[in-house]
């Protein structure tokens, strides 16, 4: 048995180690290269370069790899294409391991969650930026065990290069064989070579997950340096500090009571004649057949706090993300500051590249009904990040804006933990962080508290009240939550099947609705509590 010990260590084998490492290098390094194009290609709006790529993908990974080298061998030379056994072995092993590794970049893309795409275009991030800070480096993450087994199955496909007399460790140990007849031993020890490769393959993919795992302190990661940074887990705290009521409370949360009338006069005194902040005109939008928007019309004014009530389904998101030119409408318009997101002045649509832009220079904040925070990013960066990548702002400046933001949300002590680590309450007050921090004229909650335990939610209402009362900060909120309506909103815009309904006061509208259909939504949200409370 013991025979086949010498063969590990005779040059002649150990040449061929060499030129498969070579062949597999060739081979895999080409099929990065190409694989990356044709997921592009594929994940790309034309559908011309997606259609090349698939039917590339359809040929290169349904033929055999053994007819690829022969043709990239044999073939191509009699079209003027002559190249050596390596060069040849290379290109076929390049080119169909592409199509394998260009589905890995795909499934890895495809994996990253789309609200964090969306959260940031509404951030006003470019494609490319959102592609570079948020996709790639959570889809690298996704992709490592993967490409871990191409670069193994490389290796292992690089042995059919024997076919074409590269001089690769089969061949060797082959014509070693043929020539000595000591079959077995030189096909063990061969065995040996290959899993010796194909373990440091292992090792190394084992090593890379480890340094990209989130989990470890950063300090300790090479990768994290390579990816975007961040600081090590803060220990959990066992309560948080700041704005939220205590979750341990065995009374009930309730809100607190609505304003005095005098104090909704004298609001309503200031909002009148304050300038438009959000103009909407005759929006539709429809999905298919089905309308969403239906010639949609709302005004939202400067520093007013509007409360969007209606069933589910009636349009509520779908008008929250045409605001912010995150839905594509059919017709109608939306100004911001008086001016139109996403379109020329004489209304062309703009690049998403340019969308991007007057997106950031609108001042839209956006927070989601799912939070929607970048998962590889601690509170502190999610907020800081955003600032740097689209308002150019310093790092130490706009991580000393999301310090400060952390505090106000109550979060300070939280700033260093990646969302996993945080309370859906603790997320969403994160993610309100984040739209506040480039100072936004108005901001877009789409039911903010929606997603979150019963015990959570007045932690994040508690900050939205201070954002509506103390800050002045011009709100449009889509909500469930009467009482918290009732108690914020300046007025309430009641929406079914993709129109408004009634709109006035929230006291007025929520405690005596005129038209039947907010009638009967508030007696199923329990509008009698309403009642009681006013
Ligand atoms: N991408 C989409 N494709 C097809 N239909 C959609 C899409 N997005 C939303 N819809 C449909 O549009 C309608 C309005 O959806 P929207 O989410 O705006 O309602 P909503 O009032 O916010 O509802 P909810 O209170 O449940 O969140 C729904 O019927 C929904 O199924």
């Amino acid at each position: 048995m013991s025979g086949f010990l010498h063969y590990l260590e005779m040059p002649y084998l150990l040449q061929g180690i060499l030129i498969t490492l070579q062949l597999t290098a060739l081979g895999l390094l080409g099929g990065l290269v190409l694989g990356l194009a044709l997921a592009s290609m594929q994940l790309s709006r034309h559908r011309a370069l997606s259609a090349v790529a698939r039917g590339y993908t359809v040929i290169f990974r349904g033929t055999p790899l053994i007819l690829q080298l022969v043709f990239a061998y044999d073939a191509l030379p009699h079209i003027g294409l002559m190249l050596s056994p390596m060069m040849a072995a290379g290109l076929a092993l390049a080119a169909n391991e592409a199509t394998f590794i260009a589905e890995v970049f795909r499934s890895g893309v495809l994996g990253v969650d789309k609200g964090q795409v969306t959260a940031g275009q509404a951030l006003g991030m470019t494609p490319r930026v959102i592609m570079r800070r948020v996709v790639a480096p959570q889809a690298i993450r996704l992709m490592v065990p993967a490409l871990g087994n191409e670069a193994v199955t490389t290796l292992k496909n690089s042995s059919l290069a024997s076919f074409i007399a590269v001089q690769e460790l089969t061949l060797r140990s082959t014509q070693l064989a043929s020539s000595t007849f000591d079959f077995f031993s030189i096909f063990f020890a061969s065995g040996v070579m290959y899993l010796a490769l194909t373990g440091a393959i292992s090792a190394i993919q084992l090593a890379a997950e480890r340094a990209l795992d989130l989990d470890r302190p950063a300090s300790r990661s090479w990768a994290a340096r390579l990816l975007p940074v961040r600081r090590p887990v803060a220990p959990l705290a066992e309560k948080d500090a700041g704005a939220a009521a205590p979750a341990e409370a065995e009374e009930p949360w309730l809100p607190p009571a609505p304003p005095e009338p005098w104090e909704r006069e004298a609001r309503a005194a200031a909002l009148n004649g304050a300038p438009a902040a959000v103009e909407v005109r005759d929006l539709h939008k429809r999905y298919g057949e089905h309308v969403v928007l239906n010639g949609l019309d709302m005004t939202v004014t400067t520093g007013e706090v509007v409360a969007l009530l209606g069933p589910s389904g009636s349009g509520k998101s779908t008008l929250l993300r045409g605001i912010n030119h995150l839905e594509d409408v059919e017709s109608g318009a939306v100004l911001i500051g008086g001016r139109r997101i996403g379109y020329t002045d004489d209304g062309r649509p703009l690049s998403p590249t340019k969308v991007a832009g007057a997106r950031a220079q609108a001042g839209v904040g956006m927070v989601f009904q799912h939070f929607n925070l970048f998962s590889h990013l601690t509170a502190r960066e999610n907020v800081a990040g955003p600032l740097r990548w689209v308002h150019g702002m310093p790092a130490a400046r706009a991580e000393s804006r999301a310090d400060e933001l952390l505090e106000q949300v109550g979060l300070a002590h939280r700033a260093d933990a990646l969302p996993r680590h945080l309370s859906g309450g603790q997320q969403q007050r994160v993610a309100i962080a984040r739209a506040l921090a480039p100072n936004p004229r108005v901001l877009l909650l789409d039911e903010p508290t929606s997603a979150l335990d019963p015990e959570l939610i007045h932690e994040v209402l508690e900050v939205i009240r201070g954002l509506a009362r103390e800050d002045g900060l011009t709100m449009l909120i889509a909500t469930h939550q009467l009482r918290f309506a009732q108690e914020v909103a300046d007025r309430v815009v009641f929406m079914s099947d993709g129109s408004v309904t009634e709109e006035g006061p929230a006291e007025e509208i929520l405690t005596r609705p005129k038209h039947p259909a907010t009638a009967r939504f508030l007696r199923i949200m329990g509008a009698e509590s309403v009642g009681e409370v006013a």
